[in-house]
């Protein structure tokens, strides 16, 4: 329609660029191609949903898959240090290009713009909502098979957003051994089920700790409860992760694509049958 004003609430016409009234979800770049979308959640923050997402990000890559990430924690974005990447993304007229990791897995994040990488985002919630649909919009994501959106933390106004912003094929739930036996999983499977997004997982990070020395398992931060809990939500797949020194210091080096460890390969599994 040449007189469309983009407000389908005050206009009755049924034309093809009809929004249902509460589809707020934002069209990707012209240019982009995604197969799948995975976001990585997690009730609250500091539980290790980045190291989750850049593990699940580096194995399908190792599958064979062109694999992305899309760094929605603006206020921690945790992902490019992971990668060991600093350069800056480039942009031209067309739109915005993400940056290649070592293994080729393509990033965008906030710390990829920002002048300084330690520059603090002091933000209020809708530009930092409204960054995130830029990542979605304005980057030029070419034939990407597996997109994963390290989310951010919580079920606050901007996961809420991006939820509704970005279409999602399904999530996977990021805990600790004590948020399992809280009521804040909960939330975020209750928070996904509202938003009709299928739960592909439920992962328990720093489940466990095995002794170097004598390879004893040891429960750190209490038994585990990753079972019971995600029969209790219907979820069937689930995996733990131990806490492992050698995953910290990865992070740090920028070393991640490095990882060794078959903790997630189920779950891989699964991302790449569903
Ligand atoms: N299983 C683990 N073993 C060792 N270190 C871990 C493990 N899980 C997370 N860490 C470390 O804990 C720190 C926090 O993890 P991460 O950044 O992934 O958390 P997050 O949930 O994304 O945090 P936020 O919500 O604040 O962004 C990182 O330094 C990470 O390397």
């Amino acid at each position: 329609m040449s007189d469309c004003n983009h407000n389908c609430e005050s206009c009755s016409s049924s034309c093809g660029d009809r929004k249902e009234k509460n589809d707020f979800t934002v069209q990707p770049h012209e240019l982009s191609n995604i197969k799948k979308v995975i976001g990585v959640v997690s009730g609250k923050g500091g539980v290790g949903k980045s190291l989750v997402t850049s593990l699940l990000a580096v194995s399908m890559n190792r599958r064979g898959y062109h694999t992305a990430i899309l760094d929605a924690d603006i206020t921690g974005p945790s992902i490019p240090k992971a990668f060991g990447l600093h350069e800056k993304a480039k942009g031209n007229e067309m739109g915005l290009f993400p940056v290649k990791s070592k293994t080729g897995i393509d990033v965008m994040s906030i710390n990829l713009l920002l002048g300084n990488e330690t520059d603090p985002v002091v933000w209020r919630g809708p530009i930092i909502a409204g960054t995130v649909k830029q990542f979605w919009s304005d980057v030029i994501w070419s034939d990407v098979d597996y997109m994963f959106v390290d989310m951010p933390p919580g079920t606050g106004d901007v996961p809420l957003t991006v939820f509704q912003s970005i279409p999602l094929d399904g999530i996977i739930i990021v805990t600790s051994p004590q948020e399992l036996v809280s009521m804040i999983v909960g939330k975020a499977v209750k928070m996904a089920s509202m938003m009709n997004v299928p739960i592909l997982g439920l992962i328990e990070n720093m489940s466990y700790f095995v002794c170097p020395d004598c390879n004893t398992q040891y429960p750190i931060f209490g038994e585990s409860h990753v079972e019971e809990v995600a029969g209790r939500y219907g979820i069937n797949a689930f995996a733990k992760l131990p806490i492992n020194p050698k995953l910290a210091a990865a992070c740090d080096k920028g070393m991640i694509e490095l990882f060794e460890g078959d903790w997630l390969d189920a779950l891989a599994d699964i991302l790449e049958n569903n």
